[in-house]
């Protein structure tokens, strides 16, 4: 590192200290404080502390500002006091000058500013801690919106994220109330994200995945990217006219029916979350136009979500569990989900999530936030320290942020309207027999490492059962489960191969009927129908047995 970067890193290291010291957070450097005790046994007060870390945020600028917009989609890391003050933050930042967004454009683009455009609005549009947007006219005529990235913002970036991991790492040697928070994990997970902001490459790809799944959808528009004006540090989009869905009077005046627009725009989200498995991950209204004839414009793919095949569709049962207002449903799905690790106390669980209860079950659907149940679902398992999968908390900020903007929109508007239809969409989409067996083929090589790992795990239980080393008692409700499970996995295997024998009969008939015409069909037919009938006894012997055991 050259000495005036290593001078530039103490003073800004400098800087950091003493506004933490400041704003009462001496205790993430120092650990032997009251603060520090209390953080460790979990007797820290949020609520006091949330405003002083947004304000800490604010006053330490861009890193700092991002990493806490970034953190208030976690419910996971982060106290649900915290999470609220974190929303409030404000990204309000001064333009920065046309001299060195020209500079930039340049540098990035390689060429001069009167060769790319034919004309370039020097005010910008819209001013924010990472860039700020530009109206211009490229040489060809083109309206586009121009995302340049401030000055040495990168450079800032990286300095600011190296001290924090070093505070991370300071605080978990002295301390053990850092590591119950995982800090030095929530930093360098934060930071990543923060890191892949800063490339606008990304949100171009972004933006082209959203515009290839937006075609499906004829009432949404996503701008188009123009990539040879593009690059690390400059984004050229398609320039779109609209209406800022926050501007409510321009709203009115041009007579548009937001109830239409509430409905496509969470339309639009739940297709991402529920179907698409990539979801805009920060819907806000400056986010949003409203264009002639209700159509809704999408912009700003900086903070994208992604939903594994697997998470989306035990999403959608939760969804769908959710709306049943049944918690054994939710419990089923948070299982599915991956979330609850063996040592969790199920009963006291079980008994949270039941306590959700008063607050939204026993109240009409329409006053039901469903943003907000998933948060305070995830409020639940933060405080049992459960895991939730880091993809699945973009959803609940996601919702939230939807759900908001369609009530400024028509306060009698359920987001279940929209969401419940698409779960059960995909739900029936799943007992079609041919999804099935994919769902099930999918799942094929978790039962291969099971049967894998299965002779080694029983020859080491026979030694230990020879050498009467071990005492079984079979009380584990884990172990009840598993065998469960197994027994579940195997009944569907065995359902998905007979359904798959029957689905190749009757495609044999299918084909041969077509190819061969009815004379060749006549010899074909005695076989196949003994085929059919033997595969329609297995298929009813097995359903009876799978019945009886009662797992399925
Ligand atoms: N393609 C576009 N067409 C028309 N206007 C646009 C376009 N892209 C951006 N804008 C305008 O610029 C504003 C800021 O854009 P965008 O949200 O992408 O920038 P940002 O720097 O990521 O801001 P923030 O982080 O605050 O959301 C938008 O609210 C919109 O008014």
């Amino acid at each position: 590192m050259g000495a005036q970067k290593k001078f530039r890193q103490l003073q800004r290291y400098r800087t950091i200290s003493s506004a933490l010291a400041r704003s009462g957070f001496e205790f993430i450097v120092y650990s032997n404080s009251r603060e520090a005790a209390a953080a460790a046994n979990g007797a820290m007060d949020w609520d006091n502390a949330g405003k002083r870390i947004r304000l800490l945020l604010e006053e330490l600028g861009t890193t700092f500002i991002k990493l806490g917009q970034l953190a208030s989609t976690r419910p996971d890391l982060v106290p649900q006091p915290v999470l609220k003050e974190l929303a409030k933050l404000q990204d309000a930042v001064p333009p920065f000058p046309y001299a060195d967004v020209s500079r930039v454009i340049e540098e990035e683009l390689g060429a001069p500013m009167s060769q790319l455009f034919r004309t370039f609005e020097p005010l910008p549009l819209a001013s924010a801690s990472i860039g700020q947007v530009h109206r211009a006219v490229l040489a060809d005529g083109k309206e586009v919106a121009v995302k340049v990235q401030r000055p040495q913002l990168s450079a800032i970036v990286e300095t600011d994220l190296d001290i924090l991991a070093d505070l991370a790492r300071l605080a978990d040697r002295r301390g053990s109330w850092s590591a119950s928070y995982r800090l030095t994990e929530v930093v360098e997970e934060l930071g990543q994200g923060l890191l892949a902001e800063l490339d606008y490459r990304q949100e171009a790809a972004h933006l082209e995945r959203f515009t290839r799944a937006a075609d499906k959808m004829r009432h949404v528009r996503i701008p188009a990217v123009y990539r040879p004006y593009s690059s690390q540090k400059v984004l050229t989009m398609e320039y779109i006219q609209g209406i800022r869905l926050s501007d409510t009077s321009q709203l009115k005046k041009q007579g548009i029916r937001t109830r239409v627009v509430a409905e496509r725009i969470a339309d639009a989200i739940f297709q991402q979350i529920l179907v698409d498995g990539v979801f805009h991950a920060d819907p806000h209204p400056g986010n949003i136009l409203v264009l002639p004839g209700e159509e809704i414009a999408l912009l700003d793919f900086g903070m994208v979500g992604r939903l594994s095949a697997h998470t989306q569709k035990h999403f959608a049962s939760f969804i769908i569990a959710l709306r049943n207002r049944s918690s054994k449903g939710v419990m089923r799905a948070i299982g599915h989900l991956g979330m609850i690790p063996a040592e969790v106390d199920r009963g006291k669980l079980y008994a949270d999530v039941e306590e959700m209860r008063t607050k939204f079950y026993d109240v009409p659907l329409k006053e039901v936030r469903l943003g907000e149940m998933i948060n305070d679902l995830f409020g639940v398992a933060f405080k049992h320290r459960i895991r939730i999968p880091s993809e699945l908390t973009m959803v609940g900020k996601s919702i939230l942020t939807t759900e908001g903007v369609v009530a400024e929109l028509d306060p009698d508007f359920s987001v279940f309207d929209v969401a419940e239809p698409i779960g059960k969409r995909l739900f029936l989409e799943r007992l079609n027999p041919w999804s099935f067996l994919k769902n099930m083929l999918e799942d094929v090589p978790e039962y291969f490492q099971i049967a894998s790992e299965l002779p080694g795990t029983m020859g080491r239980l026979s030694a230990m059962l020879r050498k009467g080393k071990m005492q079984v008692e079979v009380v584990s409700p884990q172990l009840e489960q598993l065998v469960k499970k197994l027994d579940r996995i195997s009944n569907q295997m065995s359902f998905s191969i007979v359904l798959l024998a029957l689905s190749l009969v009757l495609l044999g008939l299918i084909i041969g009927s077509s190819i061969s015409g009815a004379q060749t069909m006549l010899w074909r037919l005695p076989m196949l129908e003994i085929g059919t009938v033997i595969s329609l006894l297995m298929f009813a012997w097995l359903l009876y047995a799978i019945f009886r055991s009662g797992r399925f």
